[in-house]
């Protein structure tokens, strides 16, 4: 629960509108141990990257009291796009962005009413935190309007763990470390401009359902070895399994000396390609076993010449995204031809990152 300030003490804002935008991310790594008890949080050491594509929230003050929210769904070329069903059949009060300006509202103690209008451009359930950018804008929007001093405060980023995991980096931006749920964050220099194919999915998948294919994989793990150890079979064996299954009870929270280098040495681009890991792509290809064809074939990618594209596409945090890291344009026009004519694929995004956290676009009194 949150603990309400005892009064908004800070200057009133003569803004009546602010348009805030916020970043999609990938994580570039993601390790999962196992939850401390069934069913709860997994504890994560991932690495978030925040990408060029951005959402957008315009709130503008309310004569009256009352919060309402609407939203349209844009292309990444901000063409107009249809909205997912999921998200026009979703009760407002549900949407991340309104409960964020509810969340500034109530935690400030202010009394006021909002017109909040959305703009989506991320994918709906594509593992690249849509709907934490949602809130992140939202956040930082309505502390802007409402002049509450939480973001100043460090206050804003308290209410942003508590919309979801993902939210604290969505309003950091940049490149972070992030830790426990994924919300503790560290800044970690930007390093590089990385260039990527995002691969978007026609249908989305659920993060707590990756989450529990992941409970569930381990919970199998644990059955394989028992098995393994009662035929006396070998210790590579034993290694393989848990490491295709197992769920570690913690996880290193410190980057090793090879992933630093993989991220910040730009000259080397296997070493970058090395460092690319995420715990949650094989719980993700359980449950859409469709994806590795995409990712075959994105790894297939050759440019005209015939020279093979040396890349390494990963799933995006829970999926159903590919991520597929390029080192310029070209190779990204090869890996969209390779990936041409897959059934389950919707678009494939060339993407830059790292960018800005989420930020005040625009302004008006
Ligand atoms: C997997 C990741 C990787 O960055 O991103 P997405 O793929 O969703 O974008 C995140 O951990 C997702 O963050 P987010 O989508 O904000 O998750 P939340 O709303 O906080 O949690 C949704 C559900 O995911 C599970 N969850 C989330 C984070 C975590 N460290 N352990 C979990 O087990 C829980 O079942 C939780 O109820
Ligand atoms: N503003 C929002 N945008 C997207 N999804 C939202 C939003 N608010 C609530 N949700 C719910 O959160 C779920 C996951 O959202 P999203 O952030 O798009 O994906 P992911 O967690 O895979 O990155 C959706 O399935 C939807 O039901």
């Amino acid at each position: 629960m949150n603990t309400p300030s005892a009064a908004n003490t800070a200057a009133p804002s003569a803004l009546t509108w602010v348009e805030a935008s916020a970043p999609a991310k990938v994580n570039l790594i993601l390790q999962c141990g196992a939850p401390a008890e069934a069913g709860g949080y997994h504890p994560l050491t991932t690495v978030f990257q925040a990408l060029s594509l951005r959402e957008t929230v315009r709130l503008q003050r309310r004569d009256d009291h009352e919060l309402y929210l609407t939203q349209e769904a844009r292309t990444p070329a901000d063409e107009p796009a249809e909205l997912a069903a999921e998200l026009s059949d979703l009760d407002p009060a549900k949407h991340l962005a309104y409960r964020a300006v509810k969340a500034v509202l109530d935690y400030a103690g202010i009394d006021a009413g909002a017109n909040i209008h959305v703009i989506k451009r991320v994918p709906v359930a594509g593992g690249m935190a849509g709907g934490s950018a949602d809130a992140a804008a939202a956040l930082l929007a309505a502390d802007t309007l409402f002049a509450t001093g939480l973001n100043e405060s460090g206050e804003l980023d308290v209410l942003a763990a508590q919309l979801g995991a993902d939210v604290p980096f969505c309003l950091q931006g940049g490149l972070a470390l992030g830790r426990g749920r994924g919300d503790e964050l560290t800044a970690l220099a930007d390093g590089p401009t990385r260039t990527w194919v995002m691969l978007t999915n026609q249908r989305g998948l659920s993060t707590p359902g990756v989450f529990a294919q992941a409970d569930h994989r381990h919970a199998l793990g644990l059955e394989k070895l028992s098995e393994l150890v009662e035929a006396e079979g070998d210790i590579a064996a034993a290694l393989q399994i848990s490491q295709n299954y197992l769920l570690p009870a913690e996880v290193p929270t410190e980057l090793t000396e090879a992933q630093s280098r993989g991220l910040f040495t730009a000259e080397n681009w296997q070493q970058f390609l090395a460092v690319l890991e995420n715990d949650l792509q094989l719980p993700a290809l359980d449950l859409r076993p469709d994806l590795a064809e995409i990712m075959e074939q994105a790894a297939a990618a050759q440019l005209p010449d015939g020279t093979p594209v040396v890349t390494k596409p990963i799933i995006s945090g829970s999926g159903p995204t590919i991520a597929v890291p390029v080192q310029n344009l070209a190779e990204a026009e090869a890996v969209k031809a390779a990936v041409q004519g897959s059934e389950t694929l919707h678009q494939a995004i060339i993407l830059t990152g790292p960018v800005a956290g989420a930020q005040i676009d625009a302004s008006g009194e």
